[in-house]
């Protein structure tokens, strides 16, 4: 993996949209997975300002969202869709047909997996994959103990993801279960970022990138991917 670190938060997103600009100046129909939460939004915004000035041309990029809360979708507040319309598919005036989002209403969960891993089969697999890190090491929604080999899932979210993600929700909301691109996604993806920042991320770097690999702790999946970015704030790469 390489590790870069930036002296805040806005030089990380301006790195991280910069980069995510010349993939798609390479490859104007690039596959981009990305995650959605606090840490990229800055990235977002920026990608959305070079779109609104004409500089960066997104409309043949394909777009797939990596993960959602079980029961809610792109209109309910506190969503994972909910933050990426918010901050880059309507300010980037992303079509419809340019996105692919897991569907967490469906009644069947299981053929929503198999329908978002045949949408990246088609594709021919991500251009890229771009996440963040839960406070307890999860990318995605691939909690502690997952397998590092499996694709989309369903999964049970652990108790600090649900209380950690109160912070998107206007109002408490019950959460019990997630579904999610695979660390398999990952693994396979021709690049693959992951970007941290602020004091709530310094102890997980430092695990995640000092100890042991083991899906005990996701994040630490990077240690093993040589092509892998990590690029923190010097924040959250305080103890490295
Ligand atoms: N499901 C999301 C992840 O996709 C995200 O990357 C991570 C970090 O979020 P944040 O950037 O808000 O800290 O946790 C959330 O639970």
């Amino acid at each position: 993996m390489n590790l870069r670190t930036f002296p805040d938060y806005a030089a990380l997103s301006a790195h991280a949209a910069q980069h995510i600009t010349n993939i798609v100046r390479q490859k104007p129909t690039a596959v981009l997975c990305l995650a959605s939460g606090d840490t990229p939004a800055g990235t977002y915004r920026l990608l959305a300002e070079q779109v609104h000035n004409g500089e960066l041309d997104l409309s043949q990029c394909h777009f797939i969202g990596l993960d959602e809360w079980v029961g809610f979708g792109p209109g309910d507040v506190g969503s994972c869709a909910y933050f990426l319309y918010r901050d880059l598919f309507t300010p980037a005036q992303i079509r419809p047909d340019q996105i692919t989002y897991f569907n967490a209403k469906a009644a069947d969960l299981q053929a929503e997996c198999q329908r978002v891993d045949a949408v990246i089969r088609e594709f021919g697999g991500l251009d890229l994959l771009l996440v963040g890190v839960g406070e307890n090491g999860h990318i995605a929604l691939n909690e502690p103990g997952t397998s590092f080999q499996l694709g989309c899932h369903v999964v049970e979210l652990a108790e600090s993801t649900k209380t950690v993600g109160q912070k998107y929700f206007t109002q408490e909301t019950p959460l019990s279960k997630g579904i999610t691109l695979g660390l398999r996604h990952l693994t396979e993806a021709s690049e693959a970022i992951l970007i941290a920042s602020g004091p709530r991320k310094t102890a997980i770097m430092q695990q995640a990138l000092i100890g042991p690999v083991t899906e005990q702790c996701p994040a630490s999946i990077f240690q093993t991917q040589p092509d892998a970015h990590v690029w923190l704030d010097e924040v959250a790469a305080n103890r490295l």
